[in-house]
């Protein structure tokens, strides 16, 4: 039985399901109609973060049809690959030529998500983004996450923080929005696992749940479901990558 499921879409992962976890992501019920990025799963952020720049919000790839190379399968692991090549007539906004892969592989203990983009034209680009991972909880109030404490912090509704002193990250039914600056492994426990999440090529994390009220406001999300995930992304926000002609840049996230 296959134990992970995705979409071309945005080469979004939909649901893994990680011996002896059980099911990782969560995913909204709320199917979107049109050309829109699930609600759930690992979306793939490109070449933008957030609104960090002039482009579309999280950037386009996750609203592009990328293509299914490959889905290999056999006692112990599973495996995916999906490519998308941008060239520099596809985005007006964006002229620039890329070639992105997002490979998904899990076997007992362990998935790992590889995002690679390799700089498939004649002039330097930079970008941020990364994986935007909705990782499904029991109950937010439960959730804590551990390895976050000592960084510098951006938070979005407590602009005067600046470094995270707290020993477990907890939230409640405010947004909450928090860049880290760093990237270390951390633990997360769901209220009923406890998750280590590991990341390489990118060196912060971002914390991020609506909220009550912000949840409400989100149409694909039932009202009462932002209890349900919590975002740890890993990404590259204030120091954007930089790629000159030929160059590949790689970022990993594992959980085990
Ligand atoms: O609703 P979207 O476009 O998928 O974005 C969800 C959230 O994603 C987070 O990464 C951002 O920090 C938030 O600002 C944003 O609201």
């Amino acid at each position: 039985m296959s134990k992970l499921s995705h979409q071309p879409l945005g080469a979004q992962l939909l649901s893994a399901d990680l011996t002896p976890h059980g099911p990782l992501f969560y995913n909204s019920p709320i199917v979107n109609s049109g050309y829109a990025p699930a609600r759930g799963g690992v979306p793939v952020l490109f070449p933008q973060f957030a609104e960090s720049g002039p482009l579309r919000k999280h950037g386009f790839v996750r609203d592009m049809p990328w293509t299914l190379r490959e889905h290999r399968q056999d006692t112990v692991a599973e495996t995916i690959c999906y490519t998308l090549e941008i060239s520099d007539q596809d985005i007006a906004s964006w002229p620039h030529a890329a070639s992105l892969q997002l490979t998904a592989e899990v076997q007992p203990g362990r998935l790992t998500i590889e995002l690679s983009i390799r700089n498939a034209g004649k002039s330097a680009f930079a970008f941020t983004g990364g994986l935007h991972p909705y990782f499904r909880v029991q109950d937010l109030g439960q959730m804590r996450i551990s390895g976050l404490q000592g960084l510098k912090v951006q938070d979005r509704y407590q602009p005067q923080l600046a470094v995270d002193e707290a020993q477990a990250l907890m939230l409640g039914a405010e947004p909450f929005e928090r860049l880290y600056d760093g990237c270390p492994d951390l633990t997360l426990w769901t209220g009923e696992k406890n998750l280590t999440l590991s990341a390489s090529g990118f060196d912060q994390w971002m914390v991020w749940n609506p909220g009550e009220a912000g949840g409400r406001q989100l149409a694909d999300l039932p009202d009462a479901d932002w209890q349900r995930f919590v975002c740890i992304e890993p990404v590259r926000v204030t120091r954007p990558v930089q790629l000159v002609p030929g160059e590949t840049f790689a970022g990993t996230l594992t959980i085990l």
